[in-house]
């Protein structure tokens, strides 16, 4: 059963329809990359996938035991962000606030899942430094320790890489196949960056107001849309 499932779905603000007639499925453990030019609606199928945003038509269907507040998000990076007076530690917990309820305090449960996300991402060390002193690549895995504490079964990333060095890039597409194919997780991220896309993804989502493209990422290579966003392509 898919995790989420988006029928004939269309996004629009304030009556002006930027995502049109949307169909596509997201299966438990799938890395879906949504690519588009600047403009094309990603972000905005994302605050739709989240909730943050109603459709205008069609249907986004939570399955397989996926809840709304059950998605680990990593937003796109914003200056706000960058100066977060925040420790480590308190960044990666503030993932379990969704699931918590009306608890006032975090759980011994919230801090064991901090500290094991923390561990699996290789920054323990960094628990007690303040999140705006860290480098960029570090800061990325903070907030994707974060977005872990959310989460069993479905990670949303928004353009997880922008700003950072070619170097650190790769190791954080490596974190993200790791975690996909050893937790399982699927991965759904918004990227600019196709070949790393098609190298990773098992599947490919091209957005153009609609889908230009959906299916998986070997058709895509071999799809006329793929060989022409890719490079290569005959325009034919
Ligand atoms: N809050 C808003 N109010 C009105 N229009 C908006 C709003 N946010 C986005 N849009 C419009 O919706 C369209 C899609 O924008 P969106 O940010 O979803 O695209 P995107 O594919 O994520 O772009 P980028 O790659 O630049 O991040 C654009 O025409 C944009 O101007």
């Amino acid at each position: 059963m898919a995790l989420i499932k988006c029928e004939n779905v269309s996004i629009g603000y304030e009556g002006q329809t930027v995502v049109r007639d949307l169909n596509f499925e997201i299966q438990p453990g799938d890395y879906l990359c949504i690519v588009g030019e600047n403009g094309s609606g990603k972000s905005t199928l994302v605050k739709s996938l989240l909730s943050l945003k109603s459709v205008e038509k069609g249907k986004i269907v939570f399955g397989d035991g996926l809840k709304q507040n059950e998605i680990g998000y990593l937003p796109q990076q914003t200056d706000v962000q960058k100066d977060f007076p925040a420790s480590v530690s308190e960044v990666v917990i503030s993932g379990r606030l969704n699931s918590r309820g009306l608890k006032p305090f975090y759980t011994a449960a919230d801090k064991k899942a901090a500290e094991e996300k923390m561990d699996m991402l290789g920054i323990r060390d960094l628990s007690r430094q303040c999140f705006r002193e860290l480098s960029g690549g570090q800061r990325q895995r903070v907030l994707l320790a974060r977005a872990l504490c959310a989460t069993k079964s479905l990670l949303l990333l928004d353009e997880p890489v922008t700003g950072l060095d070619p170097i650190v890039t790769a190791e954080f597409y490596q974190l993200i196949r790791e975690i996909n194919r050893e937790s399982g997780i699927a991965v759904v991220m918004v990227s600019h960056d196709i070949e790393s896309a098609v190298e990773d993804a098992t599947h490919i989502l091209h957005l153009q107001e609609t889908a230009l493209f959906f299916g998986t990422s070997d058709e895509y290579r071999k799809s006329r849309v793929g060989r022409n966003f890719l490079g290569g392509g005959d325009n034919a």
